[in-house]
């Protein structure tokens, strides 16, 4: 077994790693952003033109203490495992990851790094939910956007311009709603400095793409008896990989467009299409997947009545979509299907049910919304939500989606009184006023409950779509 700091037998950093400065603190370090951002890092170091900015990553919840050990032990090394379900998986030892720190044990050592101006920019894959604050931080966490308010009053004090802060996470407009969060913290220091970092900071935003499941016991073992490499936390990915990004930073930016990412003025129409097509789509077969007794990714995609479920919310998805430079929408959304089929990336419907009342929110309550107001059909997003009700209510164990108890109990009564779940359900504000909606939902759910999911799925996917 050979250590990821000896390994030559496979592509490796050929940089010199002592030579690479800290140049972006990361919080939420972990298997998307050691796929995506870290790869794209690792390419530009290759190339000689990524030395100052090595990411430090940061952790502020207690689960993330064991990402900091196996990091720290394995010298910030880990194996890019990238598998397409053709021939073999192909490895890469990234390094562009130089150091990672827990906020929790060592607040000081995060708030040096922010003040440091060798750091110009700070980055975030925190999830939908990390972007809403509900109350004080638990007791064990720390509040990433307290810590950065914190670090931008640091440098201002010192006289260090602001680092840029970039959110990678799948949210609409996630430049936006950073810059909330990070204003809204600055304010719980002083309104005068919260109307300075609205003013100074850069938020760009961003659409990033690559489906990284979580590490499985195989990938491990892949990666110790193929690969002979002694690594504890290697991130399996699928090949494909995109980031559409804006260009305004305030301190300067690494030549991403060197490592292949796409610089642009404005991410709005990228990442509509991305949130609206693919992770809404995750969302879909989800629940419609679990309800047919699936559980991975590629055997729900590979179920010809989901599949045919997923055209249909498509095609009710890409009316609400603007024209999308350089990119045939119909096309995308074929490649996707094909994407979500690749039998090597062991996804699992409960990693896309994770959290789903926050993913919900962010991906398909907007479509039914611009679709309500535009007057067209919302039968087939309305009918992800049918789905996961009854999942909610009746899935068992890992397939059972991540809600509230509160959440929880209104989808067991909604069996009973389909017409009350509507009003029960926090996410669905923004589209409750109307009756199209309330109707859909409520027959959705009743239809599930008399004739079963697969009758229901069979009638939805027949109904004509929209273009
Ligand atoms: N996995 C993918 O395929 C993928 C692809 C594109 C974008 N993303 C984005 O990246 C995010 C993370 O995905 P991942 O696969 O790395 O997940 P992960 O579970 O491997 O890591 C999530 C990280 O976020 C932190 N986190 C979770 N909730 C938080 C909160 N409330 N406040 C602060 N930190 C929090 C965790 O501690 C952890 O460090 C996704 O939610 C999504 O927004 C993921
Ligand atoms: O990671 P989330 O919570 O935003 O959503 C779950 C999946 O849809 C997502 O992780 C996709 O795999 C990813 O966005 C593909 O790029």
């Amino acid at each position: 077994m050979t250590a990821l700091t000896e390994a030559t037998h496979v592509p490796h950093p050929e940089y010199d790693r002592e030579a690479v400065r800290v140049g972006i603190v990361h919080f939420g370090l972990g298997n998307f952003h050691r796929a995506h951002q870290a790869m794209y890092l690792d390419r530009l170091m290759a190339a000689g033109t990524g030395q100052d900015w090595g990411i430090c990553g940061v952790g502020t919840r207690p689960a993330d203490r064991r990402m900091h050990q196996v990091l720290e032990d394995q010298s910030y090394l880990y194996t890019l495992i990238l598998k397409s379900g053709v021939g073999e998986p192909a490895p890469t030892i990234i390094g562009s990851i130089v150091d990672h720190l827990m906020a929790n044990d060592d607040r000081d050592a995060v708030l040096a790094r922010l003040s440091d101006p060798g750091v110009r920019i700070v980055s975030l894959t925190i999830t939908e939910g990390g972007y809403r604050r509900n109350g004080a931080p638990s007791e064990d966490s720390v509040d990433v956007f307290d810590l950065i308010a914190e670090g931008l009053a640091a440098r201002r004090t010192a006289g260090v311009q602001p680092f840029t802060v970039m959110s990678c996470d799948n949210l609409p407009h996630n430049g936006d709603a950073a810059r909330r969060a990070v204003v809204d913290a600055a304010g719980r220091l002083g309104q005068e400095f919260a109307d300075w970092v609205d003013r100074a900071v850069a938020f760009p935003s961003s659409m990033v793409d690559r489906i990284t499941p979580v590490t499985t016991e195989e990938d491990r073992e892949l990666v110790r008896t193929r690969f002979g490499l002694d690594d504890d936390w290697p991130v399996p990915a699928e090949p494909f990989a995109q980031w559409v990004l804006e260009d305004r930073f305030t301190l300067g930016r690494p030549p991403l467009e060197e490592a292949g990412v796409q610089m642009v003025a404005d991410v709005a129409p990228f990442e509509l299409m991305k949130l609206r097509l693919l992770n809404a789509s995750h969302q879909a077969m989800a629940y419609s997947g679990i309800l047919l007794g699936h559980s991975s990714v590629a055997a729900a995609a590979g179920d010809p009545l989901v599949e045919a479920f997923l055209r249909r919310y498509m095609a009710e998805a890409r009316p609400t979509l603007p024209p999308v430079p350089g990119t045939d929408v119909r096309g995308y959304s074929e490649s996707l299907l094909e994407r979500f089929r690749n039998p090597a990336i062991a996804d699992t419907l409960g990693r896309l049910a994770t959290d789903s009342a926050n993913r919900l929110a962010a991906f398909l309550v907007p479509v039914i919304l611009d679709n309500l107001r535009a007057g067209r059909s919302v039968n087939a997003s309305t009918a992800v939500l049918a789905c996961w009700a009854h999942a909610c209510a009746n899935a068992v164990g890992d397939a059972q989606p991540q809600v509230s108890s509160t959440l929880r109990a209104a989808a067991s009564a909604a069996s009973e009184d389909p017409a009350r779940f509507a009003d029960e359900v926090e996410i669905f504000e923004p589209v409750i006023g109307y009756v199209e909606f309330r109707t859909a939902l409520a027959r959705g759910i009743a239809s599930i409950r008399d004739r079963g999911v697969k009758a229901f799925l069979e009638e939805v996917a027949a109904e004509p779509g929209s273009r």
